[in-house]
């Protein structure tokens, strides 16, 4: 059984000053760092919470941090990006936890102490997952569970070590935490989303057990969200790419992908509003497409030649503005693809990570939109894995393209495919986004979007 923690939520004056160099050079290094390609000056202390006394032979604090950088080229000014740290902090790390090194602190409350990702460590872990059994207030964190839903104690802490937008820890192959490091003030759909669809029974999406919340200054941020672990699920992307590998058709798992994906957009529809959009909303759609359109060839110089081709895909959405067409908007998943999917052992899919696309601003992910907005991210991702695996197979995207339409439309009753002109506005515009995000993070990747944008500014796409 777990050790009884206490918790003691003290601050500590000058913790930040002295972790400053450190951080500088460690934070731009993290996958889930955002502002990559711009040094960090500086930092501010937002919140910074004592989990466990610094004076101790296991330290561990909570902070909040904002850091700041230059402001990218034509970017609104705004105050630096604020990041969720949990800082171990001991005499010296054993070899086991060498990766989560931040460094060795040379002046300040901490002087002469190394300080370390906790994560990396089961015993902070374990301090987090004990406060969210006990439903701790510590400082301003609040940890909070669902009514009815137990956490059992002794569960063994590892951290997934996958490429994640975000860390996330499981306990005992039981249950799976996730810590958002970009945090923003406001509901975040990475627990409201998940939280509506439970209350619908909808079956298709993990229903978060518990989560971490600050509340400071009067607003609410959204830190983390504890969900039950699918033991031996299989992500989509890597199911995809194993049978791509083996020649082998993925249709009868696309068409239960599109029957997964329908599930859940039905119970979104019930839970949460609903509205029609008209002509005005479907120009803002439009000239917003165009305009991310614009960004990204600014900032993506490859993508520049097709610019004016890729035009033609959202000046065709913004005719039918003109002749009246309607859409209803509704509460999606935002940023589906392959590797949110996942599926057990037993063959069903589950849907997970509700966050929407993380670059985007919280109001703009809350905001209802078409839900062929999700199936196009499927579609780009059906493509992804036809371009990624050797050789290429243009043929396996078509046919999964149709099995996932297909079982969407057993389901929803409204077949993708009667949408044309939105559902290639919405596949152009996600690869135009893929373009700037592999940029950003993967460049290796970059070919794969490039080589859908090539084909959408084809004379005669698809
Ligand atoms: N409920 C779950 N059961 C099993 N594995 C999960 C579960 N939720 C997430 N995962 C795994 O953790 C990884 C990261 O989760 P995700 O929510 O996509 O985080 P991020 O937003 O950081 O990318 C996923 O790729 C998936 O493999
Ligand atoms: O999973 P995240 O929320 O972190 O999403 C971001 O990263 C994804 C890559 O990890 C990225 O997805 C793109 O690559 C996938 C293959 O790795 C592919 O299946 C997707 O279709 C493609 O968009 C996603 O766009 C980004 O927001």
């Amino acid at each position: 059984m777990a050790e009884t923690v206490t918790l003691s939520g003290r601050t500590s004056p000058g913790l930040l000053a002295s972790l400053d160099p450190l951080l500088r050079e460690w934070l731009p290094r993290q996958r889930w760092f955002a502002g990559k390609g711009r040094p960090v000056t500086g930092f501010s202390l937002v919140a910074a919470t004592e989990l466990l006394p610094a004076d101790g032979r296991l330290g561990l604090f909570h902070l909040l941090v904002r850091a700041h950088q230059p402001l990218a080229l034509g970017a609104e000014p705004h105050p630096g990006d604020c990041y969720q740290l949990l800082i171990g902090v001991r005499e010296a790390l054993p070899p086991r936890l060498a990766p989560a090194l931040i460094g060795h602190v040379d002046e300040g409350p901490l002087a002469g102490r190394t300080v370390y990702d906790a994560l990396y460590d089961p015993r902070p872990a374990e301090v987090l997952l004990e406060a969210l059994r006990t439903q701790a207030r510590i400082g301003g964190l609040r940890f909070e569970r669902e009514p009815g839903r137990e956490i059992r104690t002794g569960l063994v802490p590892r951290l997934v070590t996958a490429e994640q937008s975000n860390s996330s820890v499981v306990y005992g192959d039981t249950f799976i935490l996730k810590l958002l490091r970009r945090i923003v003030p406001g509901v975040n759909p990475d627990l409201e989303l998940p939280l509506a669809l439970a209350h619908e029974d909808c079956p298709r999406v993990p229903a978060p057990t518990a989560w971490l919340r600050a509340e400071l200054s009067g607003e609410s941020y959204v830190l983390g969200v504890l969900q039950p672990f699918l033991q031996g699920a299989t992500d989509g992307w890597e199911l995809a790419l194993r049978e791509l590998a083996k020649g082998e058709d993925f249709g009868t798992e696309a068409r239960a992908l599109g029957r997964a994906t329908a599930e859940v957009h039905t119970a979104l529809a019930r839970a949460l509003p609903t509205v029609t959009m008209g002509h005005t909303q479907l120009r803002l759609l439009a000239d917003g497409m165009i305009e991310r359109l614009d960004v990204a060839a600014q900032a993506v110089p490859t993508l520049r030649p097709y610019a004016p081709a890729l035009h033609s895909a959202f000046t065709a959405l913004a005719d039918l503005a003109g002749e009246g067409r309607t859409w209803t908007a509704q509460r999606i998943h935002g940023d589906l693809h392959l590797g949110q999917c996942l599926r057990s052992p037993a063959g069903q899919w589950w849907l997970i990570d509700f966050e929407g696309e993380p670059s985007k601003p919280l109001a703009e992910r809350r905001m209802p939109q078409p839900p062929v907005r999700d199936i196009a991210g499927m579609l780009r991702s059906f493509d992804y894995a036809a371009h990624s695996a050797v050789p290429q197979s243009q043929g396996w995207a078509e046919a999964c393209r149709a099995a996932y339409c297909s079982g969407y439309a057993e389901v929803s009753g409204r077949d993708p495919r009667t949408d044309p002109v939105l559902l290639r506005a919405y596949e152009t515009d996600k690869a135009i986004y893929e373009v700037v995000y592999e940029a950003r993070h993967r460049p290796d990747w970059l070919p794969v979007p490039m080589a859908a944008i090539e084909r959408y500014a084809a004379p005669d796409p698809h």
